[in-house]
């Protein structure tokens, strides 16, 4: 009984990692180290070095481990950089994907938690957007997510497998407990972006888009803690394990936040003025998007720990302090 998490030494797989080890779950990762670090896998779990999309390697640790359960991270993540190269994430987020869920079934591992996002909802028409919402991507990068939400519904559908499709809204935030956190190099995500413009890593933040159709013309985001977003995959994966039906569920809060509140509330947790500078809109994003969360709460019987944009800004805040009094930027 053995859980594979793929991109689990990345920003939210490795604090999957450290919660299946808190629950004492045998553990593997799988992650080719693209966007992830090897120190931020919890010393208990499994490490494999290599590619999601080697067929082979996959069948060996699914064997070799007892792989029962597949949390399946892995994958391009920024909205921008698949609108500039569209194949490279139909490549990395559908095909790999095709080869992890093709693993599974031909290795009978019957549950599956996949990361699909927000983003397959493009700019829906009503909000907060429920999982019913029409699919329409605004970006390549969401687009990529739902194909891989569509090979999951026909694969259960042929086969013994069921799977859990978590729509995730804006991931921010870090280990309560100061494990883990964002490390990613040259990350993109706003409030990442702002903690280290706060700390003087970077010159100035961006504000992309003030004429967007919303209260203060800047985009909103329904952004969840990391912590209640892990909480709702080990919801899943108990729920698959117990013989439950798929799902596919949004995480997120029900309630949005724009760029300058964000900096407002960055600026007020670190105690200083950012160095803020408007720039036009970013290509592929959307204008609003906050999720219904009835459903996750409902089947999962989730609720939130941590929904205070200051607590969640303060701890991505922390966890960028400490990796600097560690010496930890390796
Ligand atoms: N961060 C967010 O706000 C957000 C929102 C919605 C969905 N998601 C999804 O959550 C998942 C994790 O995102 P994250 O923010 O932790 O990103 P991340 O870049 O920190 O983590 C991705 C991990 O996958 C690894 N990886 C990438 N391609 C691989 C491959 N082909 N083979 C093996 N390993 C590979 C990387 O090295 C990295 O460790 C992604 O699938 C992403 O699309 C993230
Ligand atoms: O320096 C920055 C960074 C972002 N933004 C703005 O802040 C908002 C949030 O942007 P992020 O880049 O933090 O997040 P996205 O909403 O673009 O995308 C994130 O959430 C999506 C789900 O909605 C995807 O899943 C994706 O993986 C993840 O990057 C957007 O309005 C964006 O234009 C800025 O103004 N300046």
């Amino acid at each position: 009984m053995t859980v594979l998490v793929t991109g689990g030494a990345g920003y939210i797989g490795s604090h999957m990692v450290w919660e299946l080890v808190d629950r004492d779950e045998p553990v593997v990762v799988l992650d080719r180290l693209s966007t992830g670090f090897r120190w931020a896998v919890a010393p208990e779990a499994a490490f494999v070095e290599g590619d999601i999309g080697d067929e082979a390697l996959l069948d060996d640790v699914i064997a070799r481990f007892g792989v029962d359960a597949i949390i399946h991270f892995a994958g391009s993540v920024v909205v921008p950089d698949s609108v500039a190269d569209p194949l490279g994430y139909y490549l990395n987020n559908t095909v790999k994907s095709r080869a992890v869920i093709a693993a599974a079934v031909r290795n009978g591992v019957r549950h599956f938690v996949f990361s699909s996002t927000s983003a397959v909802y493009g700019d829906p028409p009503t909000i907060p957007v429920g999982e019913d919402a029409p699919l329409k991507p605004l970006s390549p990068y969401g687009t990529s997510k739902l194909m891989t939400e569509l090979m999951l519904a026909d694969v259960a559908a042929a086969h013994d497998f069921r799977y859990a499709a978590l729509r995730y809204f804006n991931v921010a935030g870090a280990d309560p407990k100061g494990r883990t956190g964002q490390s990613t190099r040259g990350a993109t995500h706003l409030i990442k972006v702002a903690v280290e413009t706060a700390l003087g890593d970077r010159p100035e933040i961006q504000v992309f888009g003030t004429d967007y159709d919303t209260p203060d013309g800047t985009g909103v985001r329904d952004y969840i803690h990391v912590a209640d977003l892990i909480d709702a995959h080990v919801r899943a994966l108990d729920h698959l394990r117990a013989g439950n039906p798929s799902l596919i569920a949004n995480c997120g809060y029900e309630r949005g936040f724009s760029v300058l509140e964000v900096l407002k509330a960055v600026e007020r947790v670190a105690g200083l003025s950012l160095p803020v500078r408007i720039a036009p809109r970013r290509p592929g994003d959307s204008p609003k998007v906050v999720a219904r969360s009835e459903r996750v709460r409902q089947v999962l019987g989730w609720a939130p720990r941590w929904d205070d944009l200051d607590t969640i800004v303060g701890h991505a805040l922390a966890w960028e302090r400490s990796r600097r009094r560690r010496n930890d930027l390796r």
